[in-house]
């Protein structure tokens, strides 16, 4: 479903700034495959999602979705394949306007529409439906501004939003970083549900080791720019924290010097 092949993206070339953020990396996920993705603050993460995306075009290498190369596609271009869920709960959703505007406008994502005509056509019925499933009472708030809505409420929202389209992609940001414990566990539930329904190939960047372990199917380890380890199957289960941490070691020859992947 997504493959990459030696996909190389530096910042500042050329420049006293030069930063290699990501360093030939190559990665193949099947179709359906929930992929975790941690590693320390500025191994990459959001750099390779934003390859993903088309926000950043790489100097080297290729992104192939769905069988097609589209490395050369602009990030509008892309928007019908793949949806994000960013760590800000402001990010993903437009506070002026109502949560049935909001979700009008995701569900005419990657299409040249207004706003007018996506409210008309979308299903009023559909979004209170898919707002119901949430069990925040949503679906009788659906005038309401984005705005009045809690962190928690607004990412839900925006996990609903990202995956209302038939879109197979999903790229979760750090998505529940933003919020309380609980919020965070409530989101990540969701997100588990909306994966498994939707059978979507989906990347969750997080910055817990733990978070990592207990979502998805495969593990992989950024550092530096390149994929430090890659667990999946058999050699994941019943993985703990310290294991993944030998791993880490036993590729790099150096112990791990970032505390917030063992906190967080
Ligand atoms: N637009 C940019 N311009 C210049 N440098 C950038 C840009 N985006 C990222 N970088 C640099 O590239 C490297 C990788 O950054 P990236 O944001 O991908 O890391 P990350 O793993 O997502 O980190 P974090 O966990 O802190 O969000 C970092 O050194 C970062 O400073």
């Amino acid at each position: 479903m997504i493959e990459l092949k030696d996909l190389a993206v530096t910042f500042s070339r050329g420049t006293p700034m030069e930063t290699r953020a990501l360093q030939g990396v190559d990665l193949s996920i099947p179709a359906g495959q929930f992929v975790t993705v941690i590693g320390s603050n500025g191994a990459g993460k959001s750099t390779l999602l934003n390859a993903l995306t088309g926000d950043v075009q790489p100097e080297r290498g290729s992104v192939t979705v769905g069988g097609t190369d589209v490395t050369g596609w602009s990030a509008p271009a892309r928007a019908g394949l793949i949806a994000r869920v960013f760590q800000d709960p402001m990010a993903g959703s437009c506070e002026a306007l109502s949560i049935e505007e909001n979700m009008a406008l995701a569900a005419a994502r990657g299409r040249r529409r207004g706003l007018g005509l996506a409210l008309r056509r979308a299903s009023r019925e559909q979004f209170r439906d898919k707002l119901k499933q949430l069990g925040l009472g949503l679906e009788a708030r659906l005038a309401d501004r984005m705005g009045l809505l809690s962190g928690g409420q607004r990412q839900a929202v925006s996990l609903l939003m990202a995956t209302l389209q038939p879109m197979k992609i999903l790229l979760l940001d750090e998505h529940t970083a933003a919020l309380d414990p609980k919020t965070a566990q409530f989101v990540l539930e969701l997100t588990d549900a909306i994966v498994a329904a939707q059978r979507l190939t989906t990347l969750m960047v997080t910055h817990s080791m733990r978070q990592a372990l207990d979502h998805g199917s495969r593990t992989i380890m950024l550092h530096e720019g390149r994929i430090a380890f890659d667990v999946a199957g058999k050699a994941r289960e019943g993985l703990d924290v310290p294991d993944l941490l030998a791993l880490f070691s036993r590729g790099q020859g150096s112990a791990l010097a970032d505390d917030s992947l063992l906190l967080g």
